[in-house]
């Protein structure tokens, strides 16, 4: 957020200065007086579990009365909590729009984020009225497109919410501590997890999982990648070392064309693809008895001229909610 409150700024110079105590004072003071920064600060604390305890339903609890006190942010949030059945309660996809749909009649970005919703076809609990029928490009693995599954519109509002938040794939090298480059991928990158994604990120979530066979509650959250020209994404399984709830498919949404290189392709399987903007590529990263399918692996290939843009849905065996969000 750009702005914030007097009392939000002093919480963080208090909070800078190891003063943990008073800056949640300071703040939860504030949000006593309906500040509407200082309500949205407590309810960020509550996300991060810091400097307050980890708790989705207060969370949720302080963005809608931070969204009704005039936050434009926490009342988009507050949606998506609500659509997610944050802090254990029930997922409300009708509860969640009628939130937005108010907010609208301020916010102009949750008015845009209401006119993508409401070109969609979408039942009442959020999930797509049709899908692409998959085209498969191989059987073993399992490989196959969905042609436009995204919008052009859609595909701008995704890479548009991932913009500001792309950083470089740098990992932490364990033994030297020191940051370098990732090996394997050298994209920005950005995960659009709750409280950076918006219900339209969550339909197309749901599309995702309705076009897959799959349930939204399976996907992490959507990752956006950007790569610029001599980056790539080399051979690799999406598959997890160890993982007891794996990744068992994989869509990956092509955000825009016209980029050189770039494809994606299975070596063991000879598919390469590259979709316009909107279609999507979808593979099985385990074979029928759960096993890892090691003819999955595949790469993005290093682009050449242009940027490319795609967001990618890795969909785990069973539920996946690392934070506990649902409670
Ligand atoms: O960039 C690509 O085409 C491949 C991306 C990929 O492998 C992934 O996101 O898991
Ligand atoms: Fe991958």
């Amino acid at each position: 957020m750009d702005h914030s409150s007097k009392a939000v700024d002093r919480g963080a110079k208090l909070l800078a200065a190891g003063a943990v105590q008073q800056a949640v004072q300071v703040v939860a003071a504030a949000a006593e007086r309906g500040d509407p920064d200082a309500l949205h600060q407590l309810a960020l604390w509550h996300v991060y579990g810091q400097p307050l305890p980890r708790d989705f339903g207060a969370a949720r609890t302080l963005f809608g009365r931070a969204g009704e006190a005039g936050h434009a942010g926490a009342a988009i949030t507050h949606a998506v909590f609500v659509a997610l059945g944050a802090g254990g309660l029930k997922p409300d996809w009708r509860g969640a729009l009628r939130l937005l749909h108010a907010a609208a009649e301020k916010d102009p970005v949750a008015a845009k984020q209401a006119k993508l919703l409401d070109a969609m076809a979408l039942d009442n609990v959020g999930a797509p009225a049709h899908v692409p029928k998959i085209e498969p490009l191989s059987l073993q693995p399992r490989i196959g497109v969905l042609r436009g599954l995204f919008t052009a519109a859609e595909c701008a509002h995704v890479a548009a919410l991932a913009k500001p938040l792309l950083t470089p794939s740098i990992v932490v090298d364990s033994t030297t501590g020191k940051s370098m480059l990732h090996p394997i991928r050298t994209s920005d990158g950005a995960v659009l997890g709750p409280i950076q994604q918006d219900l339209v990120l969550e339909a197309l979530n749901r599309r995702i999982a309705a076009a897959t066979g799959t349930r939204a509650e399976q996907g992490e959250p959507l990752t956006v990648l950007r790569y610029s020209p001599g980056q790539q994404y080399r051979l690799h399984h999406d598959c997890l070392p160890g993982e007891r709830n794996q990744r068992i498919i994989t869509a990956i949404v092509y955000l825009n064309d016209g980029y050189a290189g770039g494809a994606t392709c299975f070596p063991e399987t000879g598919v390469e693809f590259k979709g316009k903007a909107g279609d999507a590529i979808v593979f099985a990263n385990v074979r029928g008895n759960g096993q890892v399918e090691e003819k999955s692996r595949h790469a993005g290939r290093p682009v050449e001229r242009g940027e490319k843009w795609i967001s990618t849905r890795w969909i785990r065996a069973g539920d996946f909610d690392p934070w506990g969000l649902r409670g």
